[in-house]
């Protein structure tokens, strides 16, 4: 009988000690999907670890830094109000890990629109994230849009992106055309980012 491949099983018992294995791994030449995958779901979701990351906006879902991961990674904490969503947007190459820490995200999947196309982007899956549920995403699996439905409740994720990027591509759902937006951070190891220039938060 085959042997199923033994990976090494990690438990992350707080966020500390989650950001500590993760520097471990990455600190490595190859780095293993469902490894970090399995690392992030393995987190319990505990709201005292994690709310000093956890701040909100009134209009948008913010984008706050909690580890910058040697250089390696970017690992952020974004908050969604209620009804708030991410256009359908790329993740510029990198390696992106979504973590539930409360509430319910619906991710939908999208096709990378045609070369010269400029209609209706087809719609690939939607799925609807719980709570300690970690999913992943690159650009060969496609695009997505993420979206808190609920009218009543908050949600919270914890992202993982490697190698790190501060713009991405976002898509015209109607016409598949696409703009590159700057990403920014709301706040950054707990302290409100300041705005130097009056400059509009720029999500995607
Ligand atoms: N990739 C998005 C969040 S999500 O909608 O996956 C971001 O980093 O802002
Ligand atoms: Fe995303």
């Amino acid at each position: 009988m085959e042997q199923p491949v033994q990976t090494e099983m990690w438990k992350a018992r707080s966020l500390e000690e989650l950001v500590r294995i993760l520097h471990r791994l990455f600190a490595e030449d190859k780095v293993s999907v469902e490894e970090v995958q399995a690392l992030m779901e393995s987190y319990e979701s505990n709201p005292d670890e994690w709310l000093q990351y956890a701040q909100f906006d009134q209009y948008r879902y913010t984008r706050n830094l909690v580890d910058n991961g040697n250089g390696k990674f970017n690992l952020m904490i974004l908050c969604w109000g209620e009804g708030h969503g991410s256009s359908i947007h790329d993740h510029t190459d990198s390696h992106c890990f979504m973590k539930i820490l409360q509430g319910n995200l619906k991710e939908t999947l999208f096709e990378w629109p045609e070369k010269k196309g400029n209609g209706e982007m087809t719609k690939k899956s939607e799925r609807v994230l719980r709570e300690n549920q970690c999913a992943y995403i690159n650009d060969s699996i496609g695009l997505h849009r993420v979206e808190n439905i609920s009218h009543t409740e908050t949600a919270v994720s914890l992202h993982l992106y490697s190698p790190p990027f501060d713009s991405c591509n976002t898509f015209d759902q109607r016409t598949g055309h696409k703009h590159k937006v700057k990403m920014t951070f709301y706040s950054q190891f707990g302290e409100r980012t300041h705005c130097a220039m009056a400059m509009p938060q720029e999500n995607n």
